[in-house]
């Protein structure tokens, strides 16, 4: 996680009046204020606002925007849009017209659409939503639709990127206020394409409002934010939603998992279906999946005929899913299937590295550092590292404090089924005690007196783990803190040896009592591969 503090914007705007924005939206101006103004872009934190931004102050958990109203007053907003309860706490000297709306946040994405110049309806949008391969999708889809010669724009968990503009991200989906402004950068930038993530959060609250996406992609769904949804039926509608008339106009939906079949059945636009199991019917089928260098190479047809061959360099079949769906999505974007196969063939294929997903740090031992943070993900990328590890299997993971406490022991049970040595540790405690999110890891595995890493400090705690391959006796290990995890893991790996560090990928912040620690596991491995060598 990063500081909300950074943002990419349109450098020229053309100034809306406050006026029409109420006859537009049918919204008052509070009496008292000034009656107009005019305003050129939108920020809803105060700390991104500029001169001439409408300032849209939202009630949240943990704060009213409208305590910061002043400030972003002070840096130049020109107008306020709240809710009531804002306009009651903005009551005593606002300078600026403000706006009161029974729900500014419902509307937020539509305004700042407005107040913009509906920035999106010059771009060809891709919108990708799923538990787990939204990001790697969309990396592969920026790569191919740079391949076909466009300008492409990419919004999601790791960065954020318009033209040659580069910042890291914040949200996976940013908040409708940046997001708009975002946009309208890109159009700017000269910006064609846009692959983007959109999360169930986004889509609950209303941030990818104003924009109805080209082609819309599912990739699976398996436990994740049941915090926030509540169960997993209201998880599938809020991603079901995106597959409506009013958030994109066809979508590609992966039907390898039931929630996929269930999301094609669902869905309200006109979807093409994909799957990767071989013998499975789909309007996009994948086979001939080889070993093709780091990755694979596979076989991509549609009922109608049309196919292609091509490769994704990163591991495992999940990966196979993720570049497949890429393709789909570009070729249900209208894309000739020869100009995309001409377009792969001249790029190596889907060959995009993805920050902190399958990243390969070091091949003696192989140190793999992969983002894998829920059950399914961390089952699928030991299961992808297996079939080449030749020598024992090590994973260093830990469980989220404050998120999603169910998911914990079956996370140990996923480790110790897919690993030899397990590696329990801390991932982002957040204001949780990070022992006891340990303990309901371990409590997964089976093992309750775990070992602790150290040369010489005893039996590790031991658990046998049966597979079609037989049984295997499956070290486990508790150590903390992260870093310590890590440097243990290494230590003590062969040259033939793989260690997977998996929950935190890319991040760089680590959240522990509400202080942030620097904590990257990329830099944690290479030291320790360094200590290694010395
Ligand atoms: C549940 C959720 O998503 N909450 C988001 C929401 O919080 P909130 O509505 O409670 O807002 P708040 O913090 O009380 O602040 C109220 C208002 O005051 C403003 N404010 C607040 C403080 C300040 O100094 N100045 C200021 O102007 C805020 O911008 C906000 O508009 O609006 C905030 C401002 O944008 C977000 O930071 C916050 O994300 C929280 C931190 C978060 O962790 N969200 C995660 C769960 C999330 O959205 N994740 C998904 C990806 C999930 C996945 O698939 O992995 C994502 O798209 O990133
Ligand atoms: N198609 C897939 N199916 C299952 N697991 C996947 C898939 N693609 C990636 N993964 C696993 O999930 C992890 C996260 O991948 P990725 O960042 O692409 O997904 P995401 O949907 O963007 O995740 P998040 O929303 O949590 O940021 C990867 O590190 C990998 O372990």
């Amino acid at each position: 996680m990063t500081s909300p503090i950074d943002r990419i914007r349109p450098a020229a705007t053309t100034a809306r009046q406050v006026s029409d924005l109420a006859v537009a939206f049918g919204l008052t101006i509070a009496p008292g204020q000034p009656a107009d103004a005019a305003v050129t872009c939108v920020a809803s934190d105060n700390r991104v606002a500029q001169p001439g931004d409408l300032f849209v102050a939202l009630p949240g958990a943990r704060a009213h925007g409208a305590q910061f109203a002043a400030d972003a007053v002070g840096r130049g907003a020109t107008a306020i849009l709240t809710d009531a309860r804002g306009a009651e706490l903005l009551a005593v000297g606002s300078t600026v017209p403000v706006i009161v709306a029974d729900d500014p946040r419902a509307i937020l994405g539509s305004v700042a659409a407005w107040v913009l110049g509906n920035p999106a309806e010059g771009l060809m949008t891709f919108g990708v939503t799923g538990t787990n391969g939204k990001t790697t999708t969309t990396y592969q889809l920026d790569h191919l639709l740079r391949a076909l010669g466009w300008t492409g724009g990419l919004i999601g968990t790791v960065e954020t990127r318009s033209g040659d503009r580069v910042i890291a991200s914040t949200l996976t989906t940013p908040e409708a206020a940046d997001l708009q402004a975002l946009l309208a950068a890109m159009r700017e930038d000269h910006v064609r394409t846009l692959s983007m993530e959109v999360s169930s959060h986004a889509l609950a609250q209303h941030r990818v409002d104003g924009i109805v996406f080209g082609v819309a992609g599912f990739t699976n769904l398996t436990q994740d934010h049941l915090d926030f949804h509540g169960d997993f039926e209201s998880y599938f509608a809020t991603k079901a939603d995106l597959f409506t008339p009013a958030r994109a106009r066809r979508g590609v939906v992966t039907v390898d998992d039931p929630w996929g079949e269930r999301m094609a059945e669902a869905a309200q636009i006109p979807v093409a279906t994909l799957t990767t199991l071989p013998g499975k019917a789909a309007d996009w089928v994948v086979t001939d999946v080889a070993p093709h260098g780091t990755g694979s190479a596979f076989t991509l047809t549609h009922r109608d005929g049309r196919t292609l061959r091509t490769s994704t360099s990163l591991p495992g079949g999940y990966n196979v899913a993720n570049a497949a769906l890429a393709v789909a999505m570009v070729l249900e974007g209208g894309s000739d299937i020869r100009d995309v196969t001409d377009a792969l063939a001249a790029a190596d294929g889907l060959s995009a590295t993805v920050p902190g997903r399958m990243e390969v740090l070091a091949t003696a031992p192989r140190v793999v550092v992969d983002f894998a943070h829920n059950t399914e993900a961390l089952e699928l990328s030991l299961a992808a590292l297996r079939p080449t590890t030749t020598g024992r299997l090590a994973v260093v993971f830990g469980a989220t404090g404050d998120r999603d406490p169910g998911k914990r022991p079956f996370m140990g049970a996923a480790a110790v089924h897919g690993a030899d040595v397990v590696y329990v540790t801390d991932d982002d405690p957040h204001d949780e005690d990070p022992g006891k999110v340990r303990t309901e890891v371990l409590a997964g595995t089976g093992v309750t007196d775990p070992g602790t890493g150290a040369p010489g400090s005893g039996t590790p705690g031991t658990v046998e783990a049966a597979d079609d391959s037989g049984s295997r006796t499956v070290e486990v290990h508790e150590v903390a803190p992260r870093a310590d995890a890590i440097r243990t893991a290494i230590l003590a790996a062969g040259p033939d040896d793989t260690v997977l560090v998996a929950g935190r990928g890319h991040e760089t912040i680590q959240e522990i009592a509400g202080v942030d620690h620097e904590l990257d596991d990329r830099v944690e491995a290479r030291a320790a591969l360094a200590a290694r060598g010395a």
